[in-house]
């Protein structure tokens, strides 16, 4: 493996597709344990869903056809037999001209097809006086609408959200097989990095900020995380914690050491781990900020390792870091990406061949976003702070001009 032979970031991606497979480990948990995990079923439906044809407004049940030519000035006449009671079966039947009165929810009597809304009539004593024409379906939600019985309601692999666990909740279901949730192994190295927690550090160190920005990220998405006291630039140290985290999770990732300074042992570590086959496989992409980062794959397990440079690091673990565990994890297709479209405010030139991921801070003027570079360098933890999302501009550009319309990442 030749260091910083740089890849695309397309190349990369594509490398994770072909390399992570994913996990085959499922469960079967209650419902309610349920946000944001992975389907490992096919769901289809049971029974019909809904399983009685309702009314979605209090109104009258009327057929359709009795109300033809109603309006205003015009109304129809029909005949009130009675009452639908909410959560009751209805078993009287209407008969042409007939009607019933009929609460949201309620049960459509036979003989019924719509709904007129309470406002659209007027009640004198046993007959309703219906002031407009309904159509067939109107005001109602057909047994069977939102599922039919056999139907697939949820395909496997995709993330659960709470509008899932609701279509799940309305089929009866009380437990879901799910991919097991998988563990991220997270590792800090540095001799000069001390935990967030010291309230004094002495010149040249610096408190932990990956080991804090990268598990909240991977906890955000829904992983567990499992971490180990920092690693010294020393084999042995470095080596046994990344080893047993490496050996309890189910994939491993690294800040810092990524480079190819004299006291970096990452690689050598990450060579160390499993059956290193095929091993480091990405050593470099061409993106900035990032460029060092690393890819490995060893004993099928994948391993990252991230720039230390803060936003270096947190940029690359939103971008490849997420791909990968959503890839491991099993989704059937990353969930969409939260972006918003901004206006740029100035020129930011760019080299070509290069993928570049600018910080930018949005701000609204007359109802469109402006987006703001923040510039800094990529050691700099306030420039985080100070940005919205990232502004991605393509390998194959020079720059973008003041005054483009752009897609902005925005940082979950
Ligand atoms: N000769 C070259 N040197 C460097 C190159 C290069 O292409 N050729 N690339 C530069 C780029 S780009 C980056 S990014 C960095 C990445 O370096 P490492 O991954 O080896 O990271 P370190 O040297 O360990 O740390 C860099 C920097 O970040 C601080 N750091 C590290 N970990 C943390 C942490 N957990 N929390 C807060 N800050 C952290 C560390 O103290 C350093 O200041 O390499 C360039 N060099
Ligand atoms: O590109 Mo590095 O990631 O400068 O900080």
């Amino acid at each position: 493996m030749k260091f910083f032979r740089v890849q695309s970031v397309e190349n990369v991606m594509r490398l994770m597709e072909t390399e992570i497979q994913p996990t085959t480990k499922v469960e079967e948990i209650p419902l309610q344990a349920c946000l944001h995990r992975i389907l490992a079923e096919d769901v289809t439906a049971t029974e019909d869903v809904p399983s009685f044809t309702r009314s979605v407004v209090d109104g009258y049940a009327v057929n359709s056809k009795d109300t033809f030519g109603a309006s205003e000035t015009l109304p129809a006449f029909l005949d009130c037999i009675g009452e639908v009671k909410m959560g009751k079966s209805i078993e009287r039947s209407l008969e042409r001209g007939q009607t019933m009165y009929i609460p949201t929810g309620g049960m459509l009597p036979q003989g019924s097809d719509s709904v007129v809304m309470i406002e659209d009539c007027e009640a004198m004593e046993d007959v309703i006086n219906v002031y407009r024409t309904v159509a067939r379906n109107e005001n109602i939600i057909s047994r069977g609408e939102d599922a039919r019985l056999g139907d697939l309601l949820i395909p496997k692999g995709k993330r659960l959200r709470p509008q899932e666990l609701g279509a799940l909740a309305s089929l009866g279901k009380t437990s879901v097989t799910v991919k097991k949730q998988l563990t991220v192994g997270y590792l800090s190295s540095g001799d000069e990095i001390v935990p967030f927690q010291e309230k004094v550090i002495p010149v040249g160190k610096v408190r932990d900020v990956n080991g804090i920005t990268i598990p909240s990220l991977a906890e955000g998405w829904g992983f567990k995380v499992k971490t180990a006291s920092i690693a010294r630039d020393e084999f042995d140290d470095f080596y046994e914690k990344a080893k047993s985290l490496y050996e309890e999770c189910d994939v491993l990732v690294i800040s810092g050491g990524s480079s190819v300074g004299t006291r970096d042992y990452t690689t050598e570590v990450i060579e160390s781990l499993g059956d290193n086959e095929p091993g480091i496989l990405v050593h470099g992409i061409s993106i900035k900020p990032g460029k060092p980062t690393i890819f490995s794959m060893s004993s099928g397990k994948p391993i990252l390792g991230l720039p230390g440079h803060p936003a270096s690091a947190m940029i690359i673990f939103q971008l490849f870091g997420k791909k990968l565990l959503s890839l491991l994890q099993g989704e059937a297709k990353e969930g969409v990406k939260h972006t918003a479209t901004a206006v740029v405010s100035q020129n930011i030139p760019s080299a070509p061949g290069r993928t570049d991921f600018i910080r930018v801070k949005l701000q609204e003027e007359n109802g469109q976003y402006i987006a703001i570079p923040v510039l800094g360098k990529s050691g700099l933890v306030k420039t985080l702070v100070d940005s919205d999302g990232l502004l991605e501009i393509a390998e194959h550009k020079e720059g973008v001009n003041k005054g483009d319309s752009v897609t902005v990442h925005l940082f979950s």
